[in-house]
């Protein structure tokens, strides 16, 4: 496992965090809390593609992880009463593989693929047909009397996930009719997630111990129900079991994930930025060099809600850090640079 994924305050799948996921997965649009503009647009097109009688367009999620984007594709295949299968960009290795898989579809049927923005070009350029046209190019013999068959396939909607989007060439991102951001989520709406949540494990909480651990959550439904299961431990083990705000507070004080829900390295990231390049701007990969930490953790994890926050600028010459998070931290900011 991936140092970033052992943080308590990643977004990041962590080994614990399937098998609750799955209790815990919201399994209808309804039920699904917050996304508003992504909900109403998808709800037109389920309605649609179902009246209809039709595969849905092919659907792109995009944004930061654990936001709920597998959640969404199972929601998709749901609501549309049809059968749901799952793989990854890194678990495709070969044709074969996907060939195996487009050739097996059902009628109607979702496939999702998760970061999909790791997928190998040659398994991309596979699948631009069969998001077009439902047909597949197989190659039949090899050498000079290599024969290109096109088989067809079911028509499917595929369903694809991505944290970088950026990545993603223009023909594939072409092939998607519906693109449906994920943003981060308000504190409001990742209470009810918390109570929701609580309701199903069967843990006792009132309305302040869920907003205090909302409020911790960086936006990320995931960290709220990761954040959730440490302090209903320390509410067990510390208190009368019951999740109240004094309890929150204690169990979260004790885990280091702080107000903002910043663990270290959260301030290890803004404290290097501030001290060792004077509040920056400072490049990617010095930074990552400096905080011996992956450039793509930094970018994928870390810094979207940094800036979502106002705590981190991402400027063309490098990662500042702003007004907020000097006053964070309670140092005074270096009055304007480059004026000599
Ligand atoms: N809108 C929501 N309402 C309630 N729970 C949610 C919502 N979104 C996500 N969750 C919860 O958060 C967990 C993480 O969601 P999910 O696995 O769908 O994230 P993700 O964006 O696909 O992350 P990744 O890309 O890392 O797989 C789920 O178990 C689910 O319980």
């Amino acid at each position: 496992m991936s140092k970033d994924a052992d943080r308590l305050v990643s977004g990041k799948r962590g080994e614990e965090d399937a098998a609750f996921e799955l209790k815990l997965r919201p399994t209808r649009l309804a039920e699904f809390i917050g996304q508003e503009k992504a909900k109403e647009q998808l709800a037109i097109a389920l309605e649609a593609a179902k009246s209809r009688g039709e595969a849905l367009d092919h659907v792109l999620l995009f944004g930061p992880p654990g936001l709920g984007k597998t959640t969404l594709a199972t929601i998709i295949a749901n609501e549309l009463g049809v059968g749901y299968q799952q793989t990854s960009g890194p678990a495709l290795q070969i044709q074969g593989d996907l060939t195996a898989i487009l050739t097996n579809l059902r009628e109607k049927q979702v496939l999702f693929l998760d970061e999909i923005h790791r997928l190998q070009a040659v398994l991309e350029e596979k699948l631009y047909t069969a998001l077009e046209d439902y047909t597949l190019d197989i190659m039949i013999g090899t050498g000079p009397s290599a024969r290109t068959h096109v088989m067809e396939i079911k028509p499917f909607t595929f369903v694809a996930a991505t944290t970088r989007p950026g990545l993603l060439s223009s023909p594939l991102r072409s092939r998607f009719g519906i693109l449906l951001r994920l943003e981060f989520y308000t504190e409001d709406e990742l209470r009810f997630v918390v109570e929701r949540s609580a309701e199903v494990m069967g843990v006792p909480i009132d309305h302040d111990g869920a907003a205090e651990i909302a409020m911790r959550s960086r936006g990320t439904p995931r960290i709220a129900n990761r954040l959730l299961r440490r302090v209903r431990d320390y509410a067990q083990v510390r208190a009368n079991g019951e999740i109240t705000r004094p309890v929150a507070m204690a169990a979260l004080e004790m885990l280091e994930v702080d107000a903002h829900g910043f663990d270290q390295l959260d301030r290890r990231l803004l404290m290097t930025i501030i001290e060792k390049y004077d509040g920056g701007p400072v490049g990617l990969n010095t930074l990552a060099a400096a905080l011996a930490e992956e450039q793509d953790a930094l970018e994928e994890v870390y810094e979207p809600f940094l800036i979502q926050i106002g705590f981190l600028d991402r400027t063309p010459r490098g990662r500042v850090a702003t007004r907020l998070a000097y006053e964070h931290f309670g140092i005074e900011m270096p009055g304007p640079r480059g004026l000599f």
